[in-house]
């Protein structure tokens, strides 16, 4: 297992950045936990929509990132984990900086222990389907904030900032 990250000395904290660049970015209200190794983390941002079914998340997290942060708008949902250490151990292979979930993940331990940012609502340890229904790099809202494919995200401990 990875050893947790330390703060790089060049890790964005939002606070400051909501300071300097104020409602060019929107911030997101909804409490997100913070549950990945990385608590800083920032990079562009791919998307994936889908309910309940994390074929799209694994098959994505298994092509390079390169630095990005994939938003998952799970519809919210705590029924099901969109995301395991198994995915998120692919994820850090492929040099994704981070993952947000509007849904569920599971195996928090092992998630808290790797080089990756996690954003999610909870956990789950019930798995989700498997059939690869929902869509890729579209726009997704997640509490009224649009996330486009392409813009900068930002996430830290205190919330989530993204390009307007
Ligand atoms: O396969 C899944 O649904 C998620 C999982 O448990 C993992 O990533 O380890």
């Amino acid at each position: 297992m990875n050893a947790p990250a330390q703060r790089p000395a060049d890790a964005v904290n939002t606070a400051d950045l909501y300071d300097e660049r104020g409602d060019e970015l929107a911030s997101v209200s909804l409490q997100f936990q913070s549950l990945g190794g990385r608590p800083h983390f920032s990079g562009p941002v791919r998307t994936i929509r889908c309910f309940q079914d994390n074929a799209l998340v694994k098959s994505t997290l298994a092509t390079p990132g390169n630095g990005a942060v994939l938003v998952v708008d799970g519809g919210g949902s705590l029924g099901t984990a969109l995301m395991g250490d198994m995915i998120a151990e692919s994820a850090v292979a492929n040099g994704w900086a981070g993952v947000v979930i509007n849904g569920a993940i599971r195996d928090r331990e092992a998630i808290a222990a790797l080089d990756l940012g996690v954003k999610a609502l909870g956990s789950n340890p019930r798995k989700s389907a498997k059939a690869g229904a929902g869509e890729v790099d579209v726009y997704v809202v997640l509490d009224g904030v649009t996330f486009r494919p392409g813009v900068t995200v930002w996430c830290d401990p205190d919330g989530i900032l993204v390009e307007r």
